[in-house]
């Protein structure tokens, strides 16, 4: 299949600083890929690589099978991370601009546009001069710009900064959409919740350079395995534990474990020997590491921070 954006040893230099570090990846058509990383980790720089507003310095990079530029705007949509918008127009005229921009008719632009604003919640707004409406409001009518054309690549750059729980989920769903009719959708943030509930894969830079991609299953198991164990005795001698602490004394004898196992050991190998060495347990429940997690386990508070 081809890839909707690819980017291949890609370097960004300003000055002495490295900002984007041989940067490599890949992301299919139908799918939802996260990009993650702390301040300062080069999301930005590489976003605006791929729509051709900076040069990379070395690598190559592909939208939709073509170098970044015009070729491939029309079936691009983006929501850069600073929001702008021409203030004198109102909310359809501005959606119908970009339409026109993309290579819409006017006709097919105003549609969707109605369409669109509707489905936001704007639809009494839409004779509205984007002045007129609040910070949210406005951010929605750039939503609708980005996607008016119903792009087959939608790029957004932390798209959910300065929406309302409300319309952060609005715009949980508008992913989930596109991504249904078969485009590729990439956003930036560094907040982990949103790229939990949406990304089939995510990719964790720091520093500019990748240091995980896969999916988010894969991003956990990188994690040692952490489980809570309701035991007579400690747990600390099976094999695979790289550390059992005693929490609560829950009487009669029972303790409760916080275990943790070395790296690539199993969870389940570990209750086979409890059972194979009839080591009596209340509980055994294994504690699922969130991104947040992942995130600082891989990149660090330091690297999170650049
Ligand atoms: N035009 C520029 N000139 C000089 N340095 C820059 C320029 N643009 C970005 N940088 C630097 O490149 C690094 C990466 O910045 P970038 O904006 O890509 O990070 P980011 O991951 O998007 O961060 P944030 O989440 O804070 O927006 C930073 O150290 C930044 O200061």
């Amino acid at each position: 299949m081809q890839h909707a954006l690819r980017l291949d040893g890609v370097v960004k230099r300003f000055g002495a600083m490295t900002a984007v570090d041989h940067l490599s990846f890949a992301v299919t058509p139908g799918e939802v890929f996260g990009f993650l990383g702390g301040n300062g980790a080069g999301k930005t720089t590489s976003l605006r690589m791929v729509l051709d507003i900076i040069r990379p310095d070395a690598g190559n990079i592909a939208v939709l099978g073509k170098p970044p530029g015009r070729e491939a705007s029309g079936q691009l949509g983006f929501l850069p991370e600073e929001r702008g918008l021409y203030r004198s127009m109102t909310a359809l005229e501005t959606v119908v601009y970009f339409g026109r921009l993309k290579g819409m008719s006017a006709a097919d632009a105003r549609s969707r546009g109605r369409l669109l604003l509707d489905r936001f919640g704007l639809g009494a707004s839409l004779r509205t001069g984007v002045d007129k409406l609040s910070k949210g409001m406005a951010q929605k009518v750039q939503l609708a710009t980005a996607v008016v054309n119903a792009p087959q690549l939608l790029i957004l750059d932390e798209p959910f900064s300065g929406l309302d729980p409300v319309n952060q989920g609005l715009l949980e769903e508008e992913i989930l959409n596109a991504a249904k009719d078969g485009a590729a959708v990439v956003f930036s943030t560094h907040v982990m919740q949103h790229a939990e509930r949406l990304c089939d894969r995510l990719l964790l830079l720091a520093r500019g350079a990748k240091r995980f991609e896969g999916t988010q299953e894969q991003a956990r198991a990188t994690l040692p395995a952490r489980l809570e164990v309701v035991a007579r005795q400690s747990p600390a001698t099976l094999d695979g534990v790289q550390s059992a602490s005693a929490g609560a004394d829950l009487g009669d004898g029972w303790t409760a474990w916080d275990v943790r196992l070395s790296p690539g050991h199993d969870p389940a190998d570990l209750l086979q020997q409890c059972t194979e060495r009839g080591v009596p347990l209340r509980r055994f429940e294994q504690h699922r590491p969130g991104l947040h997690d992942v995130f600082l386990h891989i990149v660090g508070p330091a690297g999170a921070q650049s």
